[in-house]
């Protein structure tokens, strides 16, 4: 596994593989000249070489037949010869056109060759747009390199070449156990409304300013309707809140109190059908449950405290460390799982995902399971091939059983803000995404966005979370989340 890793390597590998591909558009946008040779050349060339073997049998009758013959002229006479030749015919014909490259043929070589140079332009400009706020690391982008030889391993208890807890990318947060310990922890709803005191502070100080001594007239209405819009809430619910005001309350002096309550009750209203609590259930067994996302979006940090949460419920739970791109993602979900004691499928950097998968869910079947939860390379959703990848991963899994996966989750960051509604519709349509799990709901201001993804596509939000310790992830409450991010009671 070392040498595997330093392979980890293998993701830089294959990213240099694709940077060979891809410095092409960087060098022909700059006049770049080293194009490589075209592979027909160097075909030709091998196939001359081929019909030049000659045994010495051959070659002995070939002499016989043909006696050699010393060349009449030395070949620098030759090719000047040849060169006289061509000129003279060049004088004859001056309108012919150079042999090479036709016009046609140069005029679609341009043009593919500035629409290859659009694609990747908007291909970057949409990878930008894409990360907002903290920025998602640059994805994976490397084919996996299938290796039906490599076996998976299965780590429990943390396998030695794990040990050294090694996540050493600190992404494994251990405050929780601390906070426990220290007699912090604090309860849920607190928790929660601290986390979201950045989103509901800015909301509710803007709605202060709109409504210090003014009566709920028409201007007021419209000010508080793109203040809700500029806190992602999205431009239906922000109607449904100035309509529900209007309604009940115009041209009377209204409170900040009571504008609050008002949005509580109807942010609650938006979120009442998708709060829908996740159920094990013994439907499935092993229950597979596939997370989805884009980078950093928290999906192996969510699968860590589900597998916790779980296994403290006394659920046989087996982890798939399906992002095997980077090695740091297998050793951060390997740590995960040695916490909670419960087993991990690993393969070396760089293995075929979805052979992952299918080894993960024949192993889950084998030691009847409770859930098997597998975690997936983190994606960018206009990343058509990676898409395509998750694609194959549950086209495999569905050998084994054609039910599953029976969860699929799509980690939301809520940081991200507008972009997680493009997320939700594209895992949405390529992954058949069943429900959302919402973290980094902390220290965002952002946190409206899970109203506007409610509203617009109505999708089972399971779990949110608020921070990187094993309690900071909890189920979905609608009246909880509404109070708030309304800072209301
Ligand atoms: N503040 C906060 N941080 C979180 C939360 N959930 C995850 N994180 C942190 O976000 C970072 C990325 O989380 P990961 O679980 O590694 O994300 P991922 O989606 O598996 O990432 P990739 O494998 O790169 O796609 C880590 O530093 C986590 O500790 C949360 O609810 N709140």
């Amino acid at each position: 596994m070392a040498e595997k890793k330093s392979g980890g390597g293998a993701g830089d590998g294959s990213k240099g593989a694709d940077g060979g591909k891809k410095r092409g558009f960087w060098s022909r946008l700059l006049g770049g000249k080293d194009e490589p040779q075209p592979k027909e050349t160097l075909k030709d060339q091998s196939e001359d070489q081929t019909s030049a073997d000659v045994t010495p049998e051959e070659a002995a009758a070939l002499e016989k037949e043909q006696p050699w013959q010393e060349p009449e002229n030395s070949i620098d006479e030759s090719i000047d010869k040849a060169l006289d030749q061509i000129e003279e015919d060049l004088k004859e014909a001056p309108d012919a056109e150079p042999p090479t490259p036709a016009p046609e043929e140069a005029a679609a070589k341009a043009v593919e060759t500035v629409e290859e140079e659009l694609q990747e332009i908007s291909e970057l400009e949409q990878a930008a747009q894409a990360a907002s706020e903290p920025e998602p690391e640059p994805e994976p982008e490397p084919e996996p390199e299938p290796e039906p030889e490599s076996e998976s391993v299965v780590t429990t208890d943390g396998g030695d070449d794990t040990s050294g807890g090694g996540a050493g990318d600190g992404s494994v947060a251990t405050g929780g156990g601390n906070k426990e310990d220290s007699g912090e922890k604090k309860g849920w709803f607190a928790r929660l409304r601290e986390g979201l005191k950045r989103s509901s502070d800015q909301l509710t100080d803007n709605i202060s300013s709109i409504f210090t001594k003014r009566k709920l007239d028409d201007e007021a209405l419209e000010e508080l309707e793109d203040t809700l819009i500029q806190a992602d809430l999205g431009v239906e619910t922000a109607i449904q809140i100035t309509e529900k005001l209007a309604k009940d309350r115009f041209d009377k002096e209204i409170s900040v109190e009571e504008i609050r309550s008002v949005l509580r009750d109807e942010v609650s209203k938006v979120l009442a059908p998708v709060a829908v609590p996740f159920e094990l259930g013994t439907a499935h067994k092993p229950h597979i449950l596939l997370m989805v996302g884009v980078n950093g979006s928290g999906k192996t940090t969510t699968i860590g405290k589900l597998a916790a949460k779980y296994s403290r419920e006394g659920k046989k739970v087996m982890l798939a460390a399906g992002d095997t791109f980077r090695a740091a993602a297998v050793e951060q979900l390997t740590v995960w799982g040695d916490r909670s004691n419960v087993p991990v499928i690993t393969r070396p950097t760089g293995a075929d995902a979805s052979g992952l998968a299918y080894d993960a869910v024949k192993e889950a079947q084998a030691q009847n399971c409770d859930l098997l939860i597998i975690d997936t390379a983190g994606r960018l959703q206009n990343r058509d091939e990676l898409m395509a990848e998750l694609e194959k991963i549950i086209r495999v899994i569905k050998k084994l059983d054609p039910e599953a996966p029976h969860t699929t989750l799509l980690t939301l960051d809520a940081t991200t803000g507008q972009n997680a509604l493009n997320q939700v519709e594209i895992f949405g349509k390529r992954a058949g995404v069943t429900g959302l799990v919402m973290t980094k709901l902390d220290g965002t201001a952002r946190g409206g966005i899970l109203v506007a993804i409610a509203q617009k596509h109505k999708l089972p939000v399971h779990f949110i979370g608020v921070g990187e310790t094993i309690e900071d992830l909890e189920p979905f409450e609608a009246d909880d989340f509404a109070a708030a991010i309304a800072g209301a009671q």
